[in-house]
């Protein structure tokens, strides 16, 4: 009898790792969620895909949602991606805060297929593990009535129980390890499913969480919508009346531009018309400067000219100055010696001299009753008078000079002139007129009409011919005129300029 080892033959419907051929692998069952090689998903970035198996964030706009939705790939994702991806989901609506319902929708639906799947990947592991309890307990049932059998075989000879002895102690052996190796991974398995059964229960504890917050959101989206769809409808009549306005404006604007461009264009037209004349204006004024410049050139050249005259003159006049000037000098010299002869000449005529004018007669007066006899041109005067005795009545006097009664004020101060111009060089001079009342000293020294210049007395007129040449020696002489008045009376001198004290009496201090 040939008795193969059991479970080492190659034809039975189950190996020894212990999970049924052609099934579901338990590993596989739980879509790698230990372990996750997936390469790509559509709708997502490489870099993305490796973010999210990270934990990190990622965005998930309306394009990326709509490519996952269509996408097959999520059913080969690990457990643990697919929460990534759902957190990723969850957080992106919490940070979009803008109210775009259609995105919340379309995130909450793919957050359900997310659910759908784990659900199914749960429900394939339970049912993997019954069978997998099942296909066990038949096994376990088989090795059991082939030990029986064995057992009864081992009644027969010697031989045939020595071999099967050591066909059983072989088998037990074998049997023993597979036992043990089925014991360790139905501990681990148990491990795993214990591991995969708290987890399932945290999933949905966090899944009810986000199905809450999904659903806050959604509240909180839906009230969002209506104020918006309010400040949408208020915005909306308020744009469209700012619009209108606009549209006011724009009309009011482009009949402004109208007006504008009418009258930029006539001021177009006029600022060409302006420029044509200024242009003609300026070419003449071109033309102008071109007959200047030719003029200033010819007057620059006769200047150059003139200049070179001119410094021969200076030249010619300088020489000419220097003669003036040593001429001037002797005339100086000249003058002095003219004045010390005239003054010489007044000195011979005599210091003192004593003129008598002979009044007219007043109106009135008789002409019969004048005692003048005789007026001399050499200052002789005979004075008769019949009704005094002897020689009392008739008198000659000798004076320097005397005037008679037709005698005008002019040739009066021809006489005394030059003595009164000593003054002028140094030497002093006295006028005095003496005389009884009423015989014309007033009218001889101040004049009887201040106003006409012919009636002027000899101090008008002496002052004024002095004045006359202290001005007309300017240049060379400064003189310093002062007056006195004085009134002698009853022997008392008396200032009559003092302005403060009228009474005040010689000798003046
Ligand atoms: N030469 C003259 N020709 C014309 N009239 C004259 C002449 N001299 C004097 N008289 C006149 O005689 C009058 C008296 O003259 P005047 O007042 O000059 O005298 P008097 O000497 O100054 O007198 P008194 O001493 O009283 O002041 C005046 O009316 C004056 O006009």
């Amino acid at each position: 009898m040939q008795l193969a080892p059991v479970g080492l033959g190659s034809g039975g419907t189950s190996n020894l790792n212990g999970f049924p051929q052609g099934g579901v692998n338990q590993r596989e069952a739980l879509g790698g969620m230990l372990e996750d090689g997936i390469a790509s998903i559509d709708g997502l970035k490489s870099n993305e895909l490796s973010q999210l198996k990270r934990g990190l964030h990622v965005d998930f706009s309306d394009a990326k949602l709509m490519e996952l939705l269509k996408s097959n790939s999520l059913d080969i994702a690990s457990t643990q991606l697919l929460f990534n991806i759902g957190n990723g989901i969850v957080g992106n609506i919490f940070e979009r805060k803008d109210g775009d319902v259609p995105h919340a929708q379309r995130a909450a639906y793919m957050l359900r297929k997310i659910l759908q799947v784990i659900e199914l990947r749960f429900s394939n592991q339970a049912e993997g593990m019954k069978n997998q309890n099942n296909l066990f307990k038949a096994r376990e049932e088989k090795y059991q009535s082939r030990m029986n059998a064995l057992e009864s075989l081992a009644v027969g000879t010697t031989e045939e129980n020595e071999v099967v002895t050591g066909w059983v102690q072989q088998l037990k052996f074998t049997l023993q390890l597979e036992q043990n190796k089925f014991e360790e991974k139905k501990k681990l398995e148990d491990q795993d499913f214990s591991q995969l059964k708290k987890e399932k229960v945290r999933n949905e504890i966090e899944i009810s969480a986000l199905k809450q917050e999904l659903e806050m959101v959604k509240r909180m989206h839906g009230g969002q919508v209506l104020q918006l769809e309010l400040q949408a409808n208020e915005s909306k009549a308020e744009y469209e009346k700012k619009i209108q306005e606009l549209e006011r404006h724009l009309a009011n604007a482009r009949k402004q531009v109208k007006d504008l461009e009418a009258f930029s264009e006539s001021r177009y037209f006029n600022w060409k018309n302006k420029e044509h004349a200024y242009q003609s204006f300026l070419n003449s004024q071109h033309r102008a400067i071109q007959k200047l410049r030719a003029g200033m050139r010819s007057i620059k050249n006769e200047v150059v000219k003139t200049k070179g005259s001119y410094m021969e003159e200076f030249k010619y006049f300088g020489t000419k100055l220097k003669g003036l000037a040593e001429a001037a000098e002797n005339y100086h010299k000249v003058l002095a010696e003219n004045r010390k002869l005239y003054n010489e000449v007044q000195d011979l005529k005599g210091n003192i001299r004593v003129y008598c004018r002979i009044r007219p007669f007043l109106p009135g007066q008789s002409k019969k009753h004048s005692t003048v006899e005789f007026v001399g041109d050499d200052g002789d005067l005979i004075v008769s008078n019949p009704l005094k005795p002897g020689k009392e009545s008739r008198k000659h006097f000798k004076f320097n000079k005397v005037f008679d009664q037709a005698t005008s004020q002019e040739e009066v101060f021809i006489d005394t002139q030059p003595l009164i111009r000593s003054v002028l060089d140094g030497y002093n001079v006295c006028i005095f007129a003496y005389g009884q009342t009423g015989s014309g000293k007033t009218y001889t020294m101040s004049g009887p009409n201040l106003s006409s210049n012919s009636d002027w007395g000899v101090n008008y007129r002496a002052l004024h011919d002095l004045f006359h040449i202290s001005q007309s020696r300017k240049s060379s002489i400064v003189y310093e005129v002062g007056v006195q008045m004085v009134e002698i009376y009853n022997e008392q001198v008396r200032d009559l300029l003092s302005s403060t004290d009228p009474q005040k009496r010689y000798p003046f201090s």
